[in-house]
């Protein structure tokens, strides 16, 4: 008999995150192009007397235990859509920053939706979990998806964007997290002071055509000169040494430099591995982040790695895989 299901999920970065104005259900209209990478979270669902959650990884301690956990919630809202009872132990190995705008605590709800749905034998269409992705939180459908895709409406309405061939990031993690409202609720405050934060007071968000361009073309240089993030004078606002953290990228020969989503994650684009590998240890050694750490992408979103245990048709219980 199967006995538990590990999930594998990436983080994200926006290549470009256009804010528009703040709407009446106090969320921001967004033209987000999600970006992939190879910064994996993994979650591990295995049957259990109650629904249960553990964590392992750096900053695991600052993950909520409880059913405020993205990977709880989901487990909760698929049990729910198919009147199961969610008694799973969610096991999470975190290898995403933590509130560090790279989508951790999403990824997990992707990889529990996927994980569940797997070991409850569900059968959920891609539409249903996509569905209750988009409950869970504006970034969750990415997760799900992975590659790169445009996100409109709060960022869960998706649709790819054709790519070619591999891009080179390097990520430099900060001590300590930013709060995602608080982020958003930084930007409102700072379009107050020019001019207003309402929905009919700034512009309808776009994607730039230039972006879409570099990333058809699979261009790195064009690539970098496209980053823009409207999220990140708010989180420059929070945190002002993130301007160190972005003017040592750019000084050890980023390509392209900004701030990962609601932050404080800052991302640079380098040409090629080598030269993601020389930026990452220039961006360690400079003493303005964490650590830095190369990723390539796109790569898939939330996918299984450990099949179901699965009786051979004739002989002993055997991998599905
Ligand atoms: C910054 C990004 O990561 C960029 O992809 C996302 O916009 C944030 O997505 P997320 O973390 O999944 O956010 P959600 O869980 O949906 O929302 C958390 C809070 O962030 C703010 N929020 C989020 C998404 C959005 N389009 N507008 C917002 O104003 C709202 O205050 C909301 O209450
Ligand atoms: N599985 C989870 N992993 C990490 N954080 C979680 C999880 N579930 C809930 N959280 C809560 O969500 C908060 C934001 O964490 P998360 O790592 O998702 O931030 P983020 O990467 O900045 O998100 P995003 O980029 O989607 O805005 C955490 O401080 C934590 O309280």
């Amino acid at each position: 008999m199967q006995s538990s299901i590990t999930v594998r999920v990436p983080a994200k970065v926006n290549a470009q995150l256009a804010v528009g104005g703040r709407r009446s259900d106090g969320y921001h209209g967004v033209a987000s192009v999600f970006f992939s990478v190879g910064l994996y979270d993994e979650v591990t669902v295995t049957p259990a007397d109650r629904l249960r959650i553990t964590v392992a990884g750096t900053d695991a301690a600052f993950v909520p235990t409880d059913p405020s956990n993205l990977a709880a919630r989901a487990a909760l809202l698929l049990g729910a859509r198919y009147g199961i009872e969610p008694n799973v132990h969610l096991h999470i190995d975190k290898g995403i920053p933590v509130a560090g705008g790279m989508a951790g605590g999403s990824a997990d709800g992707a990889a529990a939706l996927v994980g569940c749905d797997a070991l409850w034998g569900t059968g959920a269409d891609r539409s249903v979990l996509l569905e209750l992705a988009a409950e869970l939180g504006s970034d969750v459908p990415f997760s799900l998806t992975g590659g790169v895709a445009l996100g409109e409406g709060r960022g869960e309405r998706l649709t790819p964007v054709p790519t070619a061939g591999s891009f080179h990031w390097v990520f430099a993690t900060a001590e300590g997290g930013l709060s995602t409202p608080a982020v958003y609720g930084e930007c409102d405050r700072l379009r107050e002071l020019t001019g207003g934060s309402s929905d009919t007071e700034v512009p309808v968000p776009a994607t730039d055509p230039a972006l879409l361009e570099a990333l058809r073309t699979g261009d790195p240089g064009a690539l970098g000169a496209a980053l823009r993030n409207d999220l990140q004078a708010a989180a420059l606002s929070l945190r002002p040494a993130l301007a160190d953290t972005l003017r040592a990228g750019t000084d050890a020969g980023a390509i392209g430099a900004l701030v990962s989503g609601s932050g404080p994650t800052c991302a640079f684009v380098a040409k090629d591995a080598a030269a993601a590998a020389a930026l990452a240890a220039a961006l360690t050694a400079s003493g303005t982040c964490r650590t830095a750490r190369p990723a390539e992408g796109p790569v898939p979103g939330a996918v299984l790695v450990r099949r179901p245990l699965v009786p051979a048709p004739n002989g002993p219980v055997s991998r599905a895989d």
